[in-house]
């Protein structure tokens, strides 16, 4: 694999943090190198450095497509401070020059709305789209439907767990204080519970008050992050569920804060979010 000559600009959404690169003209990476191109990518002493990549690509039944691969190489289905990342790097390069787009990603079609401040994207408000709690797409090996604030047996303990995808799969826990969750422990224990064959993101959440809270996350492929767009989607949505949470809430994680908007859809719950993404550097591989 050489990757020599690659461009990318280098981005993070509130700490979370990608390489990006522009395949919309046409595939710029090999699909059977992608896998290793991303673990490289991300490596964080011997290359760029990352919690995954973003690729931006054609597209033809959106304004534009996107797809995420994670540190380990694995592709997600959705990534949530990504998509803002993203919309900042379509909009500032001048590959769409829209502050309202449609994207393509593997969990269906999202909408992105860019606020401007004086032609510069500051803000970028994203329709993450429904969600389900039901076990078998999420998908868990569980005899419940859905598996709502219900015991997980965890290593030495048991967490009142939450399952939920918005595309990509979470497990939210409701805690007392999170500055207690020894997250390297619990986090990879949950990742790899024998109940989520496809693996799952895992998030501890402390309710602070109806419309604020605060999480640590651990990410399935990645490890621990400051910060996950899908698993606060997820942590909004799921203490709306369960009443913790009124339908506005603004939740502060590691690197930053977003702020969610919970609206119902043909009966199910979906979820408005909003934050700032950055640019920090172009660069080309040498
Ligand atoms: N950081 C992301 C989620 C990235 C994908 C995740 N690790 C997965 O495998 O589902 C976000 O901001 O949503």
């Amino acid at each position: 694999m050489d990757l020599k000559g690659l461009k990318f600009s280098k981005m993070h959404g509130i700490g979370n943090d990608f390489p990006i690169i522009n395949e919309s003209a046409g595939e710029v990476i090999p699909e059977a190198d992608k896998a290793e191109a991303c673990r490289f990518l991300c490596h964080r002493h011997f290359g760029v450095g990352g919690d995954g990549v973003l690729f931006v690509t054609p597209s033809d039944v959106a304004d534009i497509g996107y797809r995420m691969f994670n540190p380990d190489g694995s592709e997600a289905e959705m990534c949530g401070n990504g998509i803002r990342c993203f919309g900042d790097f379509v909009y500032r390069k001048g590959i769409l020059k829209q502050e309202k787009m449609t994207v393509e990603t593997k969990s269906g079609i999202k909408t992105i709305e860019i606020t401007l401040e004086n032609d510069e994207p500051v803000l970028f408000k994203v329709d993450m789209g429904t969600s389900t709690f039901k076990t078998p797409e999420i998908p868990m090996a569980s005899d419940m439907d859905e598996f709502l604030d219900s015991p997980l047996e965890v290593l030495d303990t048991t967490f009142n767990t939450t399952a939920i995808s918005v595309g990509n799969p979470h497990a939210i826990i409701f805690v007392d204080n999170i500055d207690e969750i020894d997250i390297d422990k619990y986090g990879p224990a949950i990742e790899t519970h024998e109940v989520f064959p496809e693996k799952i993101n895992v998030h501890f959440v402390e309710v602070i008050s109806k419309n604020e809270g605060k999480m640590l996350t651990w990410e399935r492929g990645a490890g621990v992050t400051l910060a996950c767009g899908t698993g606060a989607t997820s942590t909004a949505i799921s203490g709306f569920k369960l009443g913790l949470f009124d339908s506005e809430v603004l939740l502060h994680l590691p690197g930053g804060d977003l702020k969610f908007n919970v609206y119902e859809k043909e009966e199910e719950l979906g979820a408005f979010m909003e934050g700032p993404a950055q640019l920090v550097f172009d660069g080309e591989i040498q």
